[in-house]
């Protein structure tokens, strides 16, 4: 990784071939010495523009796109013609503009993939193609030096589920965020998707879909054409990460632990969310005054992320509180479609959830439901929960009386509705905000309006607390430190470098989490503290001092300024 910024770079491109290179492509910004160079000058209008005059030009134009999806569909266009001039304007304009490109905008545009389809971006690996999957794979890879790979197979696309081909949108999006938030070079970045089909019957029945006609492959022959895809990462990108996103919740967990031991990998839902989550955490309980191992933690939704943040905040009370693992998983209450996670239930409930059941005896005089389920708003009567965390994919799920009720148990009831987009999550911060008289201390997956004070005073800020804010730093300082392994320490080393930069730390009506507009000095800082664990524990390949560390992140990123081109037939192309 280096910047490209102030530099030469000799470019092997010409005429129509650089126009229509993203990476290289300048538009009205290559200079009258370029334009010469490279058979430009009657091909562009005679004005030469900045980048900054660019920037004011392109954000004209999206302003007069009216709905969210619109301006995201041109974002896309620009992406697709301009690199530098893309990740330029939305730097200039991050908070408005994340929102657009990625959650919650981007699910729609995953949804209507097929329909809104101009111009592929990304690596399609298709389960049709297998035979010739490593020849695609160079055919797109060979000779570039890619050192990050985000792939999913689309299956649980944020909470809207499976959507076959589209999810290569999400893959593209965290690609951008890494870019944006943590200077990974887009030229060093893949977005892949793996097409094993869709069992998504709207878009079987639909003509226009442009992914595999054909219902999800599963089993033994799922898991070869993942692992073929896998060898050939670590066959020809040894040192690269790979970063897993938004696979179904009976493959996600299983393949993080069937890889972590080969290769450098990283479950966004799982690592990411458990990782923020516990940043937000830290900082609520901050304001609280309490021990994170004091907390009795109700999670909704026992699935990817449910499971990665419980497991994650489980981890924390042992590493940091000094809990023995045993009593720290007692901490914890865990509800699914089935209700609460007990033992009756037997083999309704996942194997990997085996450590969280509960004993039957302990809900004994418990009203159940008619299938003797109990449900979320019993176990919060009897647990007088300190904390909720919702990832459940279910709208609305924390309803008044939930709140309310678990506002009766605690002075300052810890809510975070994580689940994505915008309409899917588990409660409205405004309504949490009104039910419990301004006392809730929240977090939420997609961007929320600041809430009223039902006091008066100053508005309440709800921090967002989407994996966006650690994910590029945690990914980034693994890759910068060549490390053998994202290890958990690694994780929560970050998470501890997030939650020192909460807002509430110095004032506790501020924001549990720092502000997306300060997301990209935030995710510098989380990754100069993964670099440094990975150096003291001795899985950086780099032979750098742990004071060198920041110097070597903030050098190493790559920045949405034009460098200057020399032609060289040799050269980059
Ligand atoms: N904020 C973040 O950074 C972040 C990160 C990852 C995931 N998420 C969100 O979390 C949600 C879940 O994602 P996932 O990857 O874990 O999906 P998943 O499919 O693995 O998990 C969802 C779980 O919720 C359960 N569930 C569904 N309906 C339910 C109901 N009515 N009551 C209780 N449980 C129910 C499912 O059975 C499943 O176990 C999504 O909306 C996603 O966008 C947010
Ligand atoms: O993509 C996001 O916004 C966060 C998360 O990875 C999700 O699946 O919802
Ligand atoms: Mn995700």
């Amino acid at each position: 990784m280096s910047t490209q910024a102030a530099r030469v770079l000799r470019v092997a491109l010409r005429g129509e071939g650089i126009l229509t290179s993203p990476r290289f492509n300048k538009g009205t910004s290559f200079t009258v010495h370029e334009r010469k160079v490279f058979g430009l000058t009657g091909r562009q209008p005679w004005h030469v523009n900045t980048l900054e005059e660019q920037c004011r030009r392109a954000y004209d134009q999206l302003c007069t796109r009216e709905t969210p999806i619109r301006k995201n569909t041109f974002l896309q266009s620009l992406k697709d013609q301009n690199w530098v001039l893309y990740y330029g304007l939305i730097s200039r304009h991050l908070k408005e503009l994340i929102p657009i490109i990625y959650t919650p905008t981007q699910a729609d545009a995953i949804a209507n993939y097929s329909h809104l389809f101009r111009r592929s971006e990304g690596m399609f690996l298709t389960f049709s193609n297998q035979d010739s999957m490593e020849e695609d794979f160079l055919e797109q890879t060979k000779g570039r030096d890619i050192q990050l790979f985000v792939c999913s197979d689309a299956e649980a696309i944020l909470g809207i589920g499976d959507q076959g081909v589209g999810g290569i949108g999400i893959t593209t999006a965290k690609s951008a965020i890494y870019t944006l938030l943590a200077g990974i070079d887009p030229s060093k970045s893949l977005a892949v998707t793996l097409d094993v089909g869709t069992d998504n019957e709207e878009l079987l029945k639909d003509d226009l879909y442009v992914g595999w006609p054909h219902n999800r492959v599963r089993g033994k022959a799922y898991d070869e054409f993942i692992d073929k895809f896998v060898q050939l990462i670590r066959k020809h990108h040894p040192h690269s990460l790979l970063h897993f996103e938004d696979f179904g919740v009976n493959n996600a967990k299983r393949l993080l632990d069937v890889y972590r031991d080969q290769h450098a990998v990283f479950n966004d839902d799982i690592q990411g969310t458990g990782a923020v989550t516990l940043a937000a955490l830290m900082s609520a309980i901050g304001v609280t005054k309490s021990k994170l191992s004091d907390q009795r933690i109700l999670v909704y939704g026992a699935g990817t992320a449910g499971l990665g943040v419980t497991r994650q905040l489980r981890d924390a009370m042992v590493q940091l509180d000094a809990l023995a693992e045993s009593d720290a998983n007692k901490r914890f209450y865990l509800i699914d479609r089935y209700g609460l996670v007990k033992e009756s239930l037997g083999p309704k409930v996942r194997g990997d959830l085996r450590e969280y059941v509960r004993p039957d005896a302990e809900w004994e005089g418990v009203p159940t439901n008619d299938r003797g389920e109990v449900e979320l708003l019993e176990v919060v009567k009897r647990v007088k929960p300190t904390v909720m965390v919702g990832c459940s994919t279910r709208g609305g799920a924390f309803t008044e009386a939930v709140v309310r009720e678990m506002a009766k148990g605690t002075e300052r009831p810890i809510i975070f509705p994580l689940s994505n987009p915008s309409r899917l999550a588990e409660v409205d911060p405004k309504d949490a905000n009104i039910w419990t008289d301004g006392k809730a201390l929240m977090a939420s997956g997609s961007p929320f309006p600041p809430c009223k004070n039902p006091q008066g005073g100053k508005d309440y800020i709800v921090a967002e607390c989407n994996n966006a804010l650690i994910y590029p730093g945690l990914g980034y300082g693994a890759m910068i430190t060549q490390a053998r392994s994202l290890s958990d320490s690694m994780i929560i080393a970050g998470a501890q470098r997030l939650a020192s930069l909460s807002p509430a730390l110095s004032d506790p009506d501020s924001a549990l989490l720092p502000d997306f507009t300060d997301a990209r000095e935030v995710n510098t800082q989380v990754a100069v503290a993964v670099a440094e664990q990975a150096i003291e524990e001795g899985l950086a390949d780099v032979p750098w001092k742990k004071s060198e560390v920041h110097e070597h992140i903030v050098s190493g990123m790559w920045q949405p300024i034009y460098a200057d081109f020399e032609y060289d037939p040799n050269g980059l192309h």
